[in-house]
């Protein structure tokens, strides 16, 4: 039987609905407006689509956004000091800095200067040792998107056993993190593993964050599995063009997967939006307000 698709756009437009009334309620009640700045840093093309629709997202949603352009050279002390007066801003509720950045600038100090509280992306060291600690924390959008669709696929993920191709600080380890703290049986594997297709086809749960375009092949997945695929790899469609393939054949696990998360269309949307959610969540934390319901985990 085909594989049930988990449809990420509806999923992101019904977390975003859920965003907007939480902002408004704030609005209504307290008067505040959360904001969001995001860094820029250099013209990628793909990081420049990623920065607008952050930022149209952003003001759909009622919040303010903030965007800050720098060259593909400005030093990497211009970065700092954005991102202090952003710190000391009391109109910023999150501060992302978009990556990948230029290989002159130390992306780790950089993202180590934001202020945890307001590092809607997770990526700070404080926030990756919470969550690593099954504290509370801001957690990383991607990773955090992936738990939203697996809980709502599968209900409660105890005991299951959840296979993680991927060891990336962005996605792989927050994401074994997450299932852990379910009660998952977790597995990571990666390029260097031993034996990865005979793992993979242990998993009740597959997340594929390895940015290897189509590795994961129907002879990877169990029967049944649900598998999350988190790869954006743009491969040569030829005549000059280029086609979007995630990190897993879409054709040929569809046939074998219980449930399946498309590229495009799964998991894309719902970073965007998780970081909406996460910036509603850290405005209401820094006020000492309740935080809205189903948005942080
Ligand atoms: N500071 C950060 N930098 C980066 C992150 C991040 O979470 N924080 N993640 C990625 C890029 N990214 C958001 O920044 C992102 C990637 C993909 C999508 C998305 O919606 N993809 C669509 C397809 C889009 C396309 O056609 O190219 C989909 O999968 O349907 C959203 C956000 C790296 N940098």
């Amino acid at each position: 039987m085909a594989a049930e698709i988990i449809d990420g756009k509806a999923f992101a437009a019904g977390l975003r609905s859920r965003v907007a009334a939480g902002v408004a309620a704030l609005k209504e009640a307290h008067g505040l407006v959360p904001g969001l700045a995001v860094v820029l840093v250099g013209e990628d093309p793909a990081s420049q689509v990623y920065v607008r629709n952050k930022g149209r997202q952003t003001l759909e949603c009622g919040m303010q956004s903030f965007e800050h352009r720098l060259p593909a050279d400005a030093a990497e002390t211009e970065i700092l000091d954005i991102v202090a007066r952003l710190n000391a801003d009391p109109q910023v509720h999150g501060i992302l800095v978009q990556l990948p950045l230029p290989a002159h600038v130390d992306a780790g100090k950089v993202i180590n200067a934001i202020d945890p509280a307001k590092d809607v992306d997770g990526f700070h060291i404080s926030n990756a040792g919470l969550l690593a600690t099954g504290q509370k924390a801001m957690v990383p959008c991607t990773p955090l998107g992936c738990l939203m669709m697996l809980r709502d696929r599968l209900g409660s993920l105890s005991g299951k056993h959840a296979v993680v191709i991927g060891r990336s600080n962005i996605v792989g380890k927050p994401m074994a993190a997450l299932l852990l703290r379910e009660s998952c049986t977790v597995t990571i594997v990666h390029s260097r593993t031993v034996g990865i297709e005979a793992l993979c086809r242990q998993a009740d749960i597959l997340v594929a964050a390895v940015g290897r375009p189509e590795m994961v092949t129907a002879d990877w997945v169990k029967p049944g599995a649900t598998v999350i695929d988190v790869g954006i790899n743009r491969i040569d469609a030829g005549e000059g063009r280029t086609r979007l393939v995630g990190d897993v054949a879409f054709a040929s696990v569809s046939a074998v997967a219980g449930a399946l998360s498309p590229v495009p269309g799964g998991v894309g949307p719902m970073t965007i939006a998780c970081l909406l959610a996460n910036t509603l969540t850290a405005c209401a934390r820094v006020h000492g307000l309740p935080e809205p319901e189903g948005l942080a985990v």
